[in-house]
């Protein structure tokens, strides 16, 4: 192999947007620690100068550089990148729903996603910003509408809902450290299109009866108990980010070659090999699934439907009904934008 071979297996340029923000620092801060990046790009509409030159004082690998919109700041952020992690937009306040959030996140999105369409076309992007039900086939169509689309490289970050099934279940794992436990959630990031399958758990574990209604709601609505904690000051940030950097981590490890890595996140199914039987078997194209990674993002999309339980599959059901509605809506976002007069 020649060198330069070398140092592209080597290299995985990384770039946050909303790096200024709640979750935006400590996930830059975690992304600056680790040695598999190399170099990091921070952009937000505010203070990136502060938080890069914070993070600029760490000796770790990644060499740090941050943007602001002024002097084409996205354009020097994305250009070269591979990574994008995208967790810039408003969060909740008690009383909301994640689907409150569309008004403005929507346009957030759309907006960086055309960025990445003009600038680093081949990057995986990694989205947080809410209500991931829909800025995810935001950003599907917008990088169909230039041509560059490609599902295996999209994924909704849903990783905070299985981190939160591994904690909440501890005290039935029964494992001292709760994320040896693999536990699936599927479905969506909202409610009650989250769906966590405890039948598949790995290594498998019992629920007593009388308490599992109250830990798939625990679950499904674990970002709300974190609101109503923060009361009025945000949602989740840093359990968001350790979740954000455990996929961004599992995807570049993928990328430079690591085999078996598998993480369920919210994908285009379609694009994705497997993925046309899980969306004939739930009727969505976009849904969380188990999926394997490696070189070229995600490899196969990883059916567990079969045999699900009974309780498993109501869970679903209410699922498909509010997640169809969550992804038209992205998708006429951006095929039908309402008119602003
Ligand atoms: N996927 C998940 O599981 C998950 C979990 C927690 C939060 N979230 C979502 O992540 C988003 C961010 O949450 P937060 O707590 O970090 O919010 P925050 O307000 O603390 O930070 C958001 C940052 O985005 C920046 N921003 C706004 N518009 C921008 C633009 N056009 N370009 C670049 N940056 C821009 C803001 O300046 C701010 O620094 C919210 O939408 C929230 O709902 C998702
Ligand atoms: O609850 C929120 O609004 C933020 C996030 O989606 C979460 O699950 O914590």
């Amino acid at each position: 192999m020649v060198k330069a071979d070398l140092q592209e297996l080597t290299r995985s340029p990384t770039a946050v947007l909303g790096a200024s923000g709640g979750i935006g620092q400590p996930l830059s801060l975690l992304l600056k620690a680790c040695p598999l990046v190399d170099e990091l790009a921070l952009y937000d509409v505010v203070n990136t100068p502060g938080v890069t030159a914070d993070l600029s004082h760490i000796s770790s690998v990644a060499k740090i550089s941050g943007y602001l919109p002024k002097d084409d700041g996205l354009k020097h952020a994305l250009t070269g990148t591979d990574i994008v992690v995208i967790p810039a937009g408003i969060p909740r306040k008690p009383g909301m729903t994640r689907d409150d959030l569309f008004k403005i996140n929507a346009g957030i999105v759309r907006d960086l996603v055309e960025g990445i369409a003009k600038h680093c076309p081949k990057a995986f992007v990694l989205i947080i910003s809410n209500p991931v039900n829909s800025t995810v086939p935001i950003a599907a169509e917008v990088l169909k509408a230039a041509g560059v689309f490609d599902a295996k490289r999209l994924f909704g970050v849903t990783t905070l809902d299985v981190v939160r099934a591994e904690t909440f279940t501890q005290k039935y794992t029964g494992q001292k450290n709760p994320a040896h436990t693999k536990i699936p959630v599927i479905g969506g990031h909202s409610g009650e299109t989250i769906v966590p399958i405890f039948s598949k758990a790995s290594p498998s574990f019992t629920i007593p009866d009388d308490k599992y209604d109250d830990l798939i709601k625990r679950v499904q609505f674990g970002g709300d108990e974190v609101v109503q904690a923060k009361d009025g000051a945000g949602s989740a940030t840093l359990s968001m980010a350790y979740a954000g950097y455990r996929f961004a981590e599992s995807v570049i490890k993928a990328a430079k070659g690591e085999k078996g890595i598998i993480e369920p996140t919210f994908i285009y199914l379609p694009g994705v090999v497997g993925g046309e039987e899980i969306a004939e078997a739930t009727g969505v194209q976009f849904f969380s699934t188990p999926v394997e990674l490696g070189p070229n993002g995600a490899e196969k999309a990883i059916n567990i439907l079969d045999g699900i339980t009974d309780k498993e599959s109501r869970l679903l059901e209410a699922c498909k009904a509010g997640l169809q509605g969550n992804i038209l809506k992205g998708v006429d976002f951006i095929k039908s934008p309402v008119p602003t007069k």
